[in-house]
């Protein structure tokens, strides 16, 4: 972010700063071995998949260990996004997104209208990805994402795309185990993500001398399907927790993935499994890095809660909407700190 000289647009309102001395870090957030996915144990994989579904609906978060995806392919990742952030802002301007592409580096990102303390590097999975030009639902243009490479440090490309292979094949995974935990077929929701527009994120939360008035990513739920987060051994996301509101913090585990269900499944399931309201704080001491990785559908889907799960006891809750129109608004508001709130699913939402 360079040199913060004014650092007014960072502070958060009084009930969203974090409470330092009161963080819990929960041993409630469920940790969960995918080891069983290697065997033909049909017991343990049914175990499993109810492990799964008990996460979902009492945490909408959950740790994996055993994931498949290799330590080496993670760590080649985290060297190379150390090295791109350590470059002065000269250097990373070179791949600064901006309204026509909004892939590649940027610091000015803000959660409901509050600054991040963060810098991040995105780059979409499906090249070029497809999204509609606008928001407006006439509108059938569409527009061609395309992602900025850095030249430095020369091996980041490869890095960052093979470990989207791996962290790619893992989400399909999880969406088949979710798929099975709401008693559909495995592979129900596989084919919305033919033409995905899901995205890697590299994140970077500098040290921060105010980190009891600004967070590193301020209040929110992750709009897409599934996220599957790598975050290093610093700490600072925290869960707000079903039962009290509670901000529970997610305990660093070496060589865990951190994965969360969010608007989209929340849709599909009728509200079963709930997306869940998450925020990052920062500290003084260390920066810290994480590597989101956002599994979106196409964005010709139309999302609605799948007909086999709702009926004349459970109505659907939400009507039909369009996903890349939903990801076109969200860019939009990316770019303009607009005064009213982005698009959100319960705008969707059907009145009782
Ligand atoms: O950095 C993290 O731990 C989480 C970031 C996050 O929630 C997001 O980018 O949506
Ligand atoms: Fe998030």
């Amino acid at each position: 972010m360079g040199e913060v000289v004014d650092s007014s647009a960072f502070i958060q309102s009084t009930e969203h700063r974090p409470k330092p001395t009161s963080t819990l870090e929960a041993e409630g957030i469920p940790l969960i071995d995918l080891s069983a996915l290697n065997s033909s144990n049909s017991d343990a994989i049914a175990s499993l998949v109810a492990e799964i579904g008990d996460a979902c609906e009492k945490w909408g978060f959950f740790q994996v260990i055993n994931h498949g995806v290799p330590l080496e392919c993670r760590e080649k990742i985290d060297a190379v996004s150390r090295k791109f952030f350590g470059q002065s802002m000269e250097e990373k301007s070179r791949v600064r997104r901006d309204q026509l592409n909004p892939m590649g580096y940027y610091d000015g990102e803000h959660t409901k209208n509050v600054r991040d303390w963060k810098e991040v590097f995105d780059f979409v999975v499906e090249v070029p990805t497809v999204i509609p030009a606008s928001p407006e639902p006439g509108d059938k243009e569409l527009t061609m994402l395309h992602n900025q490479w850095p030249e430095f440090p020369p091996n980041f490309r490869d890095a960052c795309e093979e470990y989207t292979r791996e962290t790619e094949k893992l989400s399909y995974k999880l969406l088949e185990l979710i798929s099975l935990s709401l008693g559909l077929p495995e592979s129900r929701f596989n084919n919305f993500f033919k033409d995905q527009t899901s995205f890697l994120r590299l994140n970077y939360y500098p040290r921060c001398p105010i980190p009891h008035l600004a967070l590193g990513v301020g209040h929110h739920k992750d709009a897409g399907a599934l996220t599957v987060l790598a975050q290093d051994d610093v700490g600072g996301l925290e869960v707000k927790r079903k039962t009290d509101g509670e901000w529970i913090r997610v305990k660093p585990t070496p060589d865990a993935y951190i994965v969360n269900v969010g608007d989209i499944i929340q849709v599909w399931s009728n509200d079963k499994y709930e997306s869940v309201e998450h925020r990052v704080t920062v500290n003084s001491e260390r920066d810290r890095f994480s590597i989101p990785f956002f599994f979106n559908p196409t964005h010709y889907t139309v999302l609605e809660p799948v007909a086999e799960l709702v009926n004349e006891e459970n109505p659907a809750k939400y009507k039909a909407f369009n996903w890349g129109k939903f990801v076109s608004a969200r860019n939009l508001s990316n770019f303009k700190k607009l005064h009213v709130e982005n698009i959100q699913i319960y705008h969707f939402r059907k009145s009782e």
